[in-house]
């Protein structure tokens, strides 16, 4: 019985040690904590979700169950609560977990599939995919299970990022599809499917029921998130995907120039018109730092991202500078986060891929619905077009 009697006062303590790290409420902060021997009172809304590491914590332990992934700070929080408890827990005592809930959605959620985010641009060519790819792997290394899935159907790059265009998905029964796998990445994406002269002279009809296909006929393994990589603009194909996918929420990629940020607010107010949360701005091409010298020199403007965020009540989930190796990795078919993790650029796409895990976790409500697998056709894409 080694915390009865001070369980109580220890997870509320837990509580505002937590919500002075992250900077955010200690009421929802108190949700995650957990003492071993109380383990029913594993509060509020996560605790369905919560039940399993519950009972996996071994006895006289107190557990912070983090709703987001955050695997490579869990380290820093441990150390920074058992400081702040000065010597109340020992470091085998406090146990740093995280379990990722399903995110509400407006259509029924797809099966297996916890949360589907698109990334979205008002405008093309401002790094969507680019940004798309590095978020799903640094997703990844923050222990989520991450897919992608490459619904820029007029341009479909995940498979040239990725490094493997000449992959198929396989099917045994000729009506679903297994994902591919790279690094640890499940993908599916139209330019495995049909050569790309083919899927870009399609109607918009075609596209979008060829990306409801792309998300109802993929055997997805379980997975926390899957990235939708949109196609660039907000026209009527952006519109009828957005209403037709499960979205949980959607991410808008931008680069400072005023021209980019008119069209990412059309892509707020797209999500906003259909009823998808926004969880916030990734402005790409922020800066480009000098290799020599390391000045920072605005190529696109400065702080855009940041003034529509604010304009809009939204978080800038991260500024990715105009680098060279982002450009080259992407070309070469060699994930940056995978070939080079511990450089500064992939820990920049990490920090964005935390933020955004957060958001979601604190601002989507828990899903309460069951969710189904809509099968829709058998696979043939193209013969059906
Ligand atoms: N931060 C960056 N630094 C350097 N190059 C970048 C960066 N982000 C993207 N790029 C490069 O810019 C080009 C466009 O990027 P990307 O294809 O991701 O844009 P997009 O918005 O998805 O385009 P589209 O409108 O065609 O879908 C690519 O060559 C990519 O490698």
């Amino acid at each position: 019985m080694f915390f009865s009697r001070k369980a109580k006062p220890l997870i509320d303590r837990v509580a505002a040690i937590l919500a002075s790290y992250f900077s955010i409420e200690a009421d929802i902060t108190a949700q995650w904590c957990a003492d071993k021997l109380d383990a029913d009172q594993a509060i509020g809304d996560k605790k369905a979700d919560n039940t399993k590491a519950d009972h996996e914590t071994p006895s006289n332990t107190f557990t912070i169950n983090l709703p987001f992934c955050y695997k490579t700070q869990q380290a820093t929080i441990k150390a920074y609560v058992l400081e702040a408890l000065k010597g109340e827990l020992t470091e085998q005592q406090l146990i740093v977990s995280q379990h990722i809930a399903s995110g509400e959605t407006k259509n029924t959620a797809v099966n297996n599939i916890k949360n589907i985010i698109a990334v979205a641009s008002g405008k093309g060519g401002v790094g969507k995919s680019t940004t798309s790819i590095n978020l799903a792997f640094a997703l990844m290394q923050e222990g989520a299970s991450v897919g992608i899935l490459d619904a820029d159907i007029y341009g479909p790059s995940v498979p040239i990022m990725l490094g493997n265009t000449d992959a198929h998905p396989h099917s045994t029964d000729n009506k679903h599809m297994q994902p591919l796998s790279a690094h640890g990445l499940v993908a599916n994406s139209i330019g495995y499917l049909v050569p790309q002269e083919d899927a870009a002279v399609w109607r918009g009809p075609m596209a979008s029921r060829a990306l409801k296909q792309l998300i109802d006929e993929t055997l997805w393994p379980v997975l926390d998130y899957l990235i939708v990589d949109m196609p660039p603009g907000t026209g009527d194909i952006q519109l009828t995907m957005a209403q037709q996918v499960p979205l949980t929420a959607a991410v808008v990629v931008t680069t400072p120039q005023d021209l980019a940020l008119a069209d990412a607010q059309k892509g707020i107010s797209m999500f906003e018109k259909v009823g998808v949360p926004v969880l916030g701005l990734v402005e790409n091409m922020s800066y480009y730092q000098c290799r020599a010298c390391g000045t920072k020199d605005y190529v696109f403007s400065k702080d855009g991202g940041e003034i529509l965020a604010e304009r809009h009540g939204l978080p800038l989930l991260g500024q990715l500078p105009l680098d060279i190796t982002v450009r080259e990795h992407a070309d070469a078919g060699t994930p940056l986060l995978v070939s080079a993790p511990e450089s500064p650029l992939s820990e920049s796409y990490r920090e964005a891929a935390r933020a955004l895990s957060m958001q979601l976790a604190l601002t989507v409500a828990p899903r309460t619905q069951q969710s189904k697998h809509i099968k829709g056709d058998p696979i043939g894409v193209n013969s059906k077009l």
